[in-house]
């Protein structure tokens, strides 16, 4: 996409309301909780193939995943700090999430007689 014509002031010529700007910023907050969802089932569906609860907190894991988040991170021009922030928000919550769904699954189902 060709970038729009600049006035001296550096301003687009073609100005946008704040409004527009707005409502593409809703747009993308929209895509990335739709991510962030289908993230989450995606995590819980990982859950089956996981033997141990250390199969899940697994520290090298999450190294794994922090380093291709930089690398996507910086192919996209996302500040390796904010990417970051992101990723280790996400994961204090997801992981603790995924234990709760692997201890559920193990437990055994109480008789209705005890
Ligand atoms: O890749 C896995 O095995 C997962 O369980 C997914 C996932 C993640 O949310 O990205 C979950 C927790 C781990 O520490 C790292 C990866």
């Amino acid at each position: 996409m060709s970038k729009p014509a600049m006035h001296n002031d550096e301003r687009p010529a073609v100005e946008r309301t704040l409004d527009a700007v707005r409502r593409d910023v809703a747009e993308i907050d929209r895509q990335i909780i739709a991510g962030l969802a289908t993230r989450e089932r995606l995590a819980a569906e990982a859950v089956r193939f996981k033997r141990s609860a250390a199969d899940i907190t697994d520290l090298p894991l999450r190294a794994n995943l922090l380093a291709r988040i930089d690398r996507q991170a910086a192919d996209a021009g996302v500040s390796r700090a904010l990417a970051h922030a992101v990723y280790n928000a996400i994961l204090d919550v997801s992981i603790p999430r995924q234990l709760e769904l692997f201890a559920n699954r193990h437990v055994e189902p109480t008789s209705e007689r005890d």
